[in-house]
């Protein structure tokens, strides 16, 4: 949710009094639209930033649901995500689910180094390209019918 956020732009905001942000001079009614994925890749906060590396967030009070600036995949204030709580169970749970169910590879000779992560960018952020895994279940087999 730092390298990806599914929203990289929050709903528009809009400034209800001239005020200044990071030395820029925020003039009264203007549109303010804060761009979550450059901040999640933004090297004076983050160290390594392009990296996948969730051990980064061990022992870290950081989380992920507005209180943290630098990590603001729901949004904050007002007009954050309502639905933050399912969403993340929803993440999780699947998530959970796909890892106790299969063992994940790679197809042929490809390197996790190789793996395409573009993202087409939208009202929601996707993959560009499918991601290509080979699933093995890991579990007995009678468990995977209907
Ligand atoms: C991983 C899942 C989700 C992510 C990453 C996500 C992300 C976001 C973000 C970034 C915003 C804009 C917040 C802002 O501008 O401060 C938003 C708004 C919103 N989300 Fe989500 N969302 C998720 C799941 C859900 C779910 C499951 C629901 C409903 C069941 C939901 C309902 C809404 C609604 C209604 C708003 C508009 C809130 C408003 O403008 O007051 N979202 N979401």
């Amino acid at each position: 949710m730092r390298l990806h956020p599914p929203a990289t732009l929050l709903v528009p905001r809009l400034a209800g009094e001239n005020c200044k942000v990071a030395g820029y001079d925020i003039i009264k009614n203007s549109r303010v639209i804060v761009n979550v994925w450059a901040i999640g890749r933004d090297p004076t906060l983050w160290e390594k930033p392009n990296e996948f590396c969730p051990e980064r967030f061990i022992g870290k009070e950081i989380d992920v649901v507005g209180h943290n600036f630098e990590l603001l995949p729901f949004g904050a204030g007002r007009r954050m995500c309502v639905g933050y709580a399912l969403g993340l169970i929803t993440v999780q749970s699947t998530l959970a689910n796909l890892l106790h169910g299969f063992e994940w590879k790679l197809p042929g000779n490809v390197r996790k180094e190789d793996l395409d992560m573009e993202e087409r960018f939208g009202v929601t952020t996707s993959r560009k390209n499918p991601l290509l895994v080979v699933p093995k279940p890991r579990l007995p087999l009678d468990l995977y019918s209907s």
